[in-house]
């Protein structure tokens, strides 16, 4: 039996987690230049805030994302016009839904955050859908509207077959004008082009201060005062305020030192870049920096930024407790920096210690799934979930990091999704969908993705190296209980993933890391026994167990329905984020929590554990075979 074995340091070196990671810039790359979808601010309208809502997010105050602002496939309908009235907001959005206090808990009559909870149809007959409270709320579209994203035309790219009144150039007074001598109003929301800023590469360039301006006129009357204004050190200073203390919007040549402090030690590398400590010592506050990997020789100055840059606008949008905050984007000397919030611990080398509680682990998951319902009530899909993209701050919270590969899959006063299409995320946690089809919703995908990662921290290794049926554990997961021999027909007819031959980069290196300690201070001896029977080759007793309870009969009894049904083969019958926190396990289960003032609210049933450093060995060892 192929199957990747957590084993024992006493016995070996290393432990064979095999991940095979699909390294999400790669695959951005080749999917760009075929003209799939990735992740492409100029392609992205993500989800605006109720203007009810005073806990409404809306990507538009940060001015990184609109709609088209005029041309064919602009919107001139009521819904455009609502879309007008949604923003700006004035303030930076708050957390999409409140968190009530932790140790109330256990009843299910309260949200698993402590919270009311809307009953669902399936437990109090109301019709009310059931959701973690106040989320960000998706403005549904029109039946039959006619402006649909569906319905329009795609847009035209050919600058030379642009219709001469969609052309802009500017009026003596610095207003917008169309080339066929209308003047038209400045817009007021149009989005920030990530193309004006490339136009600045040789100067140390930084989005964050200007993030929430929302007009890319206005954005490009502060280049022309910064020019008009700068100290001849080249050197601006902003009198904003932040949660991190971010200064000059644009900065002089050495403008990342500067305000971020000394390069330090590496914390992790992936094929987007690495990451880097830096230690500012005017006051002591540690960033994260992700220097992006060069351009390849392939893609033009633009594409490469647009890619960089793409990252970034997404990770800055986002605000959640348990999503990473990202601070800042730098351009310097050719190279881009994003700069993020600091978290000291890395979920996996957590995982791999070996002392994480069955309640902690709970408490981890959950915190996972708390940040993937806010991504997903905004639109967006993570598509590269896994134990190597959550870090872990000192109080153990845990935060989502790496949106190179997201996607948008719903724009607002739409109600379609957006497929994703593309083999992108890392092999063992796939969704098969994503190796088997060409299109595929990533909602059910990110919520494969976060059951592997349960089924990781609750059995401290994979379940199978890639969902596919020549992986004979996946096969056998796959395989009907009652007829040991006979697929069922749905999985047997599953093709061989003509995607995944084709896969840009594959290859079937194996992801190692270091082997925890032995022993598994928090589990059940139950739990323990059964971790070590999972595989035929350690036990051929249990060789022939076929079907899911192969590998749900090993995890915490009370999360084996949720994860039985999170890990559904048939993406349309998979649990949803509402069933999800609907399950009783999980509506009693307690959880962490950490508001977006930086207040935490910690459970008091169980501790996390905070050994396993981001950068520690362990980590870098798993590293160095990417
Ligand atoms: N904010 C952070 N705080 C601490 N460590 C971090 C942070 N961000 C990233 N890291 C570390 O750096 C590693 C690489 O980061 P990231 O996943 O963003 O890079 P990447 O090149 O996009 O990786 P991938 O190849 O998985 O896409 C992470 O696994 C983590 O260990």
């Amino acid at each position: 039996m192929h199957s990747p074995p957590l084993t024992p340091a006493a016995t070996h070196d290393r432990l064979q987690l095999q991940a095979r990671p699909i390294r999400s810039m790669e695959i951005r790359d080749k999917l760009s230049a075929t003209g799939s979808h990735v992740a492409d601010p100029a392609a992205m309208t993500p989800q605006q805030s109720p203007p009810r809502s005073t806990t409404a997010i809306s990507l538009k105050d940060e001015g990184l994302y609109h709609s088209t602002a005029a041309g064919p496939s602009s919107r001139p309908t009521s819904s455009h016009n609502k879309a007008a009235t949604l923003s700006p907001q004035p303030h930076r959005p708050k957390p999409s839904f409140q968190i009530g206090p932790v140790e109330s808990i256990p009843s299910r009559e309260g949200s698993p955050l402590g919270t009311p909870v809307n009953r669902s149809p399936t437990n109090s007959g109301s019709t009310t859908p059931w959701y973690p409270p106040s989320r960000p709320f998706t403005p549904a579209g029109e039946i039959d509207d006619p402006y649909a994203r569906s319905k329009r035309p795609p847009q035209n790219k050919n600058p030379q077959e642009i219709e001469a009144r969609f052309i802009f150039g500017r009026n003596k007074d610095g207003t917008l004008a169309s080339s066929n001598g209308d003047q038209k109003p400045e817009k007021r929301h149009s989005h920030l082009s990530l193309h004006s800023l490339v136009k600045h590469k040789d100067s140390s360039t930084s989005l964050a201060s200007v993030a929430k301006q929302s007009s890319m006129a206005e954005l490009k009357r502060f280049f022309r005062s910064h020019k008009r204004s700068a100290s001849p050190s080249g050197n601006l200073h902003s009198s904003r305020s932040s949660t991190f203390p971010l200064t000059a919007p644009f900065g002089d040549d050495h403008g990342l030192q500067k305000r971020y402090g000394k390069f330090g030690r590496v914390l992790g590398s992936g094929a987007g870049g690495s990451v880097r400590l830096m230690k500012r010592s005017s006051d002591g506050v540690t960033f994260a920096v992700k220097e992006f990997r060069a351009k390849h020789n392939y893609e033009s100055e633009k594409e490469y930024a647009k890619k960089v840059t793409a990252e970034f606008c997404i990770g800055s949008t986002l605000h959640h407790g348990n999503i990473v905050e990202t601070l800042d984007i730098v351009q310097e000397k050719g190279k881009w920096y994003e700069v993020m919030e600091y978290c000291p611990y890395d979920l996996f080398a957590t995982v791999m210690t070996g002392k994480m509680s069955r309640e902690e682990v709970g408490c981890c998951f959950l915190q996972i799934l708390n940040g993937v319902t806010y991504l997903h009530a905004m639109g967006l899909a993570h598509r590269d979930l896994k134990l190597d993209n959550v870090v872990i701050n000192e109080h153990g919270i845990l935060k989502i990091i790496d949106f190179g590969s997201a996607s948008v899959f719903r724009y607002p006063f739409e109600s379609g999704i957006v497929e994703a299409c593309g083999i992108v995320g890392s092999d063992p946690y796939l969704a098969p969908e994503v190796c088997n089809e060409i299109k595929y919703d990533p909602q059910p995908a990110d919520i494969w993705s976060l059951a592997i990662i349960f089924c990781c921290m609750s059995l401290r290794r994979f379940p199978w190296k890639a969902p596919r049926l020549s992986d004979k554990s996946f096969k056998l997961f796959c395989a009907r209980p009652d007829e040991p021999q006979q697929m069922q027909s749905h999985v047997s007819a599953l093709p061989t993933s003509k995607a995944h031959q084709q896969r840009p980069g594959s290859s079937s290196k194996s992801h190692e890391i270091m082997t925890p300690a032995h022993g598994s201070h928090g589990h059940s001896d139950e739990h323990e026994n059964n971790a070590q029977n999972l595989y035929p080759s350690s036990s051929s007793r249990d060789g022939e167990l076929k079907g899911p309870i192969r590998l749900l009969r090993l995890l915490p009894r009370e999360s084996r329905a949720v994860i039985g049904k999170m890990l559904e083969l048939e993406p349309k019958k998979r649990a949803t984020i509402e069933d999800i926190w609907q399950d009783p396990w999980v509506s009693s289960s307690h959880i962490c929590r950490q508001d977006e003032d930086g207040t935490v609210h910690k459970s008091a049933n169980h501790m996390h554990t905070l050994e396993g450093q981001v950068g520690g060995s362990a980590h870098s060892s798993r590293k160095s075979t990417k």
